[in-house]
């Protein structure tokens, strides 16, 4: 696991963009594409705009990036808790991101229908090769949920899916989300973590006792990957030492 601590917000989000370009660019020269999965909620928003800002943009081969979303919140594309929506908004449009390199949770289709099409879309991406994300992006909600992963939810415990839908009490809604199976067949899976209010799920994800039920986040272990934090040192606070 490599934790990138930065001070501020504004220097994690540096830290983790630098990464991306960095981590694309081997990407690319290795076998011709990028293959990213973004998160959602309210964190991810300016890490998307600063890649899209002078001095990113330029730096980045766009065509051979290919665009994922490891969860849905159930609501259609246009709505504005949509995960894709504001990736649309803040990257995908400023950057004349073209439809065939974007992959989206249909939210048109019924919430197992919808998980059932996008494993379909993951499987016809690969190909003949096993589903193997370059970078997964994560969240990490206060109740240390990550994509779609809450906690007490029977997805926490699906084996098999690569993708599968959740109705969240807490949320009173479906979800969409990428399981674990997927999720740590990545290369490099990345948390964006930051601001006090998550230092508590950071410390019981990263140094407490293990219970997957009360801490998905916990179930996030690449088996032939790297797990890479980027957090400010509000969020760290309480595992320093
Ligand atoms: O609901 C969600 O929340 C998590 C965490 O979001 P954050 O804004 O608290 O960082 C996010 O990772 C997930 O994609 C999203 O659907």
């Amino acid at each position: 696991m490599k934790m990138h601590i930065s001070k501020t917000q504004e220097e994690v989000i540096v830290a983790l963009a630098d990464f991306m370009v960095n981590e694309a660019n081997q990407s690319i020269a290795k076998h011709g594409r990028f293959s990213v999965v973004l998160s959602g909620g309210s964190s991810p928003k300016k890490l998307f705009e600063t890649l899209a800002s002078p001095g990113y943009r330029e730096r980045i081969a766009w065509p051979q990036w290919f665009f994922f979303f490891g969860d849905e919140r159930y609501v259609p594309a246009t709505h504005a808790d949509s995960n894709y929506r504001m990736a649309k908004e803040t990257l995908l449009d400023p950057m004349n991101i073209t439809p065939g390199q974007v992959f989206r949770m249909n939210t048109d289709l019924t919430p197992p229908e919808a998980a059932s099409a996008y494993e379909t879309d993951l499987l016809a991406y690969f190909g003949d090769k096993p589903v193997r994300f370059d970078l997964i992006l994560l969240g990490l909600g206060d109740d240390a949920h990550t994509a779609s992963l809450f906690p007490h939810t029977p997805v926490l415990h699906e084996k098999e899916a690569l993708v599968k839908e959740v109705f969240v009490p807490k949320v009173s809604a479906f979800r969409i989300t990428l399981t674990t199976r997927s999720i740590n067949c990545a290369a490099n899976v990345a948390f964006l973590t930051f601001g006090a209010s998550k230092a508590s799920a950071v410390h019981h994800v990263l140094k407490g006792v293990r219970n997957i039920e009360e801490y998905p986040a916990q179930l996030i272990k690449p088996e032939d990957g790297t797990l890479h934090w980027f957090i400010d040192e509000a969020a760290a606070a309480q595992i320093e030492n």
